[in-house]
């Protein structure tokens, strides 16, 4: 096959690590990008991630065979009339922002509907910067594809058979439609999750024994209040629309709750707790998704010298390797718990059963 020319712009926690996926998979191909931090482009550079930097959208760019805007919403649709004359006609413009309407209008607007087909890998995680980018970050996970309506069929299908070589699942869905399903399953949580870490934060006492007292399940379901700030500002912008009617939404719900609260409800609260937890376990519990599963498991330890080093020696004595390892105390694990998280699914079964052989309480949770 004949080696191909790649642009990026941006060239953080997502373009990174589409960029390392490409140099993977195809180490012959050409990867210029251009971010407004040089310090990334001269790490992406030093690594061999890419091969040349730019210091603008400049000529450099012509003659790509993909470009993929992946800086933050608004100023990858701010670059497209920058990046209009130098698409050659068989170009796939694409993108990877967390909303498409509104770059797609943009995309209209300037008349470049024959090159864009938007993009979204669902993956990712609270981390930013090319610094924690990763080869394997789109692995499995499943990528949105939103061709415009004039895109050719043949350059989807391009498309389509590129993401599948980098190990990712295309979908392909509607703008409007990806607007809204993420606005649900995505940019609410993060609202969610922010507005809850805040909300203890203003009414936590001045000792801070909120802070202090913080349970596992509030940390779960707050992770990705640590996103970038920019990058949720901006998305909350793009997509208010759907956000604004999806929050008045969830208002209900939450008022609804309160009502059964203050009315002591006792089978409608029942039945709220059921319904979400056998509607939680329903969801396929894969690697592909927004969150990557992970492989943990949960170990009674004896808090003395050597508990750890002895695990981890039978464990890599059997050839599982362990990707973090660490003591959790929480109200869950009231004598602290060993949290092993391993690299497949496998590694987590054969760990449990190993270490069940050797007499050690385990918790898969
Ligand atoms: N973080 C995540 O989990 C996911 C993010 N996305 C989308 O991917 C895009 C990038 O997000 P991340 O890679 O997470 O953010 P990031 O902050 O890691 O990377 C953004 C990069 O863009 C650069 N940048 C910012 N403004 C720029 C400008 N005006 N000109 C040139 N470069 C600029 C930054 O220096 C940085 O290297 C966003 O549109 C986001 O909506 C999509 C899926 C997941
Ligand atoms: O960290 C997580 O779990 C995420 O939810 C990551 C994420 C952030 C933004 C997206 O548009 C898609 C995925």
């Amino acid at each position: 096959m004949n080696a191909k020319k790649i642009g990026f712009i941006g060239l953080g926690l997502i373009g990174g690590s589409i960029a390392k996926a490409i140099r993977q998979y195809y180490p012959d191909y050409d990867i210029i990008a251009f971010d407004k931090n040089k310090e990334s482009l001269a790490l992406a550079i030093q690594e061999g991630t890419i091969h040349t930097s730019c210091s603008s959208i400049d000529d450099n760019f012509r003659g790509c065979n993909y470009i993929f805007l992946c800086a933050p919403v608004t100023y990858n649709a701010a670059y497209l009339s920058q990046l209009k004359d130098l698409l050659d006609e068989n170009c796939i413009l694409t993108d990877v922002g967390s909303v498409k309407t509104s770059i797609h209008e943009e995309v209209i607007r300037l008349g470049m509907e024959a090159n864009f087909i938007g993009g979204h890998p669902m993956a990712g995680s609270e981390k930013s910067g090319f610094m924690n980018s990763k080869a394997h970050l789109i692995e499995n996970a499943y990528y949105i594809l939103t061709p415009s309506a004039k895109v050719a069929e043949e350059k989807v299908d391009a498309y389509k058979n590129f993401v599948s070589s980098l190990k990712a699942l295309p979908v392909i869905l509607d703008y409007h439609e990806h607007d809204h399903i993420t606005g649900t399953i995505s940019h609410l949580p993060h609202i969610i999750a922010s507005t809850l870490v805040n909300f203890v934060h203003d009414t936590d006492s001045k000792e801070g024994m909120m802070k202090a007292l913080a349970a596992g399940g509030f940390k779960d379901i707050t992770r990705i209040a640590s996103s970038s700030p920019v990058m949720w500002q901006q998305i909350c912008l793009k997509n208010s629309e759907n956000i604004s009617q999806i929050l008045g939404e969830y208002i209900e719900a939450l008022s609804h709750a309160k009502d059964l609260v203050d009315e002591g409800n006792e089978p409608a609260l029942y039945a709220l707790f059921e319904n979400s937890k056998d509607y939680r376990n329903s969801m396929p519990n894969g690697s592909a998704g927004p969150i990557k599963k992970q492989f943990a498991l949960y170990c009674d330890i004896i808090d003395e010298t050597g508990g750890i080093a002895t695990i981890a020696t039978i464990l890599a004595s059997n050839n599982i390797s362990i990707k973090n390892i660490g003591i959790i105390h929480n109200r869950e694990f009231e004598e602290g718990v060993l949290r092993i998280e391993f690299y497949d699914e496998d590694s987590a079964n054969r760990a449990s059963v190993l270490l069940q052989k050797y007499r050690y309480v385990i918790y898969e949770v």
